[in-house]
């Protein structure tokens, strides 16, 4: 395919996606606050990385506007890990917060799986404690990471059933390929894990029906690599010369592929509104309530 093909692919507008998402926790918010329940989100920042900040502030924003109570703790970049546990210990007994993010990548000196298991895995609403990471494993009732869900939620809304499909997860990381491979089998997806050994690469997704690109390499996925009709999903949040760009050589893919999202405006802002899912479901189980409708996988 060449630059004179057609962008034939259905793009798959996340950010239309994501605030439907959120209009609809707006509404089951209102209502949980009627009977005097108002979700709570803490998320909690160590230092000053511009990025993390800028997703900070929309967090909060984006809680706000669903009717829920954002807290943020920003603590400086050289706080101790024992001040960090403090905090999280003061969270997780705090009944007005339901739920609770650690903003990664943690600075060197934190033993960053040791914050996250410190965290109660009922406030958990990334989902990467490891009791939630095990429920999700053996299909047991989990917070489920927020980026994972909202890639799900995606392809259940373009494809329907996800069974017997053939899905290539490019990407082995705990935040995003390993929850993602374990959702996709759920949904009967025949999944593959492929990650930087993964041999003869281009062959295998051009197997995929269903591709999800979360390398963390600007443009690594090519055009020629994509099954005609697929569906592409770019995790990919690279920040270059050019702006952002995705895992997956848009320009490329989007002549091949069946549907793709773009960056932004794909997966992103479904991070946040599955984040704030999560908040609400954490709250519901809290409270003794059911789970929310069409919120949990
Ligand atoms: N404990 C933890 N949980 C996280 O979920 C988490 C984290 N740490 N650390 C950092 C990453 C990154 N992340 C993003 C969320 C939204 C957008 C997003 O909304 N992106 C917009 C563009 C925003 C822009 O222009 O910068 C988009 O793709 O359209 C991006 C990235 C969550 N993270």
């Amino acid at each position: 395919m060449t630059a004179t093909t057609p962008i034939s692919a259905t793009l798959i507008d996340g950010k239309a996606f994501a605030a439907d998402l959120r209009a609809r926790i707006a509404t089951q918010v209102r209502s949980m606050k009627d009977n005097g329940i108002t979700p709570g989100l803490a998320v909690v920042l160590v230092g000053e990385d511009p990025a993390s900040q800028v997703y900070v502030k929309s967090k909060g924003r984006m809680t706000r506007e669903v009717g829920m109570n954002s807290y943020e703790h920003r603590l400086p970049a050289e706080t101790s890990q024992d001040d960090l546990l403090a905090l999280i210990g003061r969270l997780n007994d705090d009944p007005d917060v339901n739920g609770i993010l650690v903003q990664l990548p943690l600075p060197p000196h934190m033993d960053e799986a040791a914050v996250i298991n410190a965290i109660d895995p009922a406030k958990d609403v990334d989902g990467f404690h490891i009791l939630n990471v095990g429920r999700l494993a053996t299909g047991q009732k989990a917070m489920v990471p927020c980026t994972p869900l909202g890639c799900l939620m995606l392809l259940r809304d373009r494809l329907g059933s996800l069974s017997g499909k053939n899905a290539l997860v490019i990407g082995r990381s705990n935040i995003v390929g390993k929850p993602m491979a374990q959702l996709l089998l759920r949904d009967s997806a025949t999944v593959t894990v492929a990650h930087s050994r993964t041999a003869n690469l281009p062959d295998l997704c051009r197997q995929a029906d269903i591709v999800v690109a979360a390398v963390g390499r600007a443009n690594f996925v090519q055009g020629d690599w994509i099954k005609p009709g697929a569906t592409v999903i770019d995790v990919g949040i690279n920040r270059g010369d050019d702006g952002l760009v995705g895992d997956v050589d848009f320009d490329a893919a989007a002549r091949v592929a069946g549907a793709i999202t773009p960056v932004p405006g794909g997966v992103g802002p479904m991070t946040i509104a599955c984040l704030l899912a999560n908040t609400l479901t954490a709250t519901a189980r809290a409270n003794g309530l059911p789970d929310p409708q069409g919120l949990t996988p």
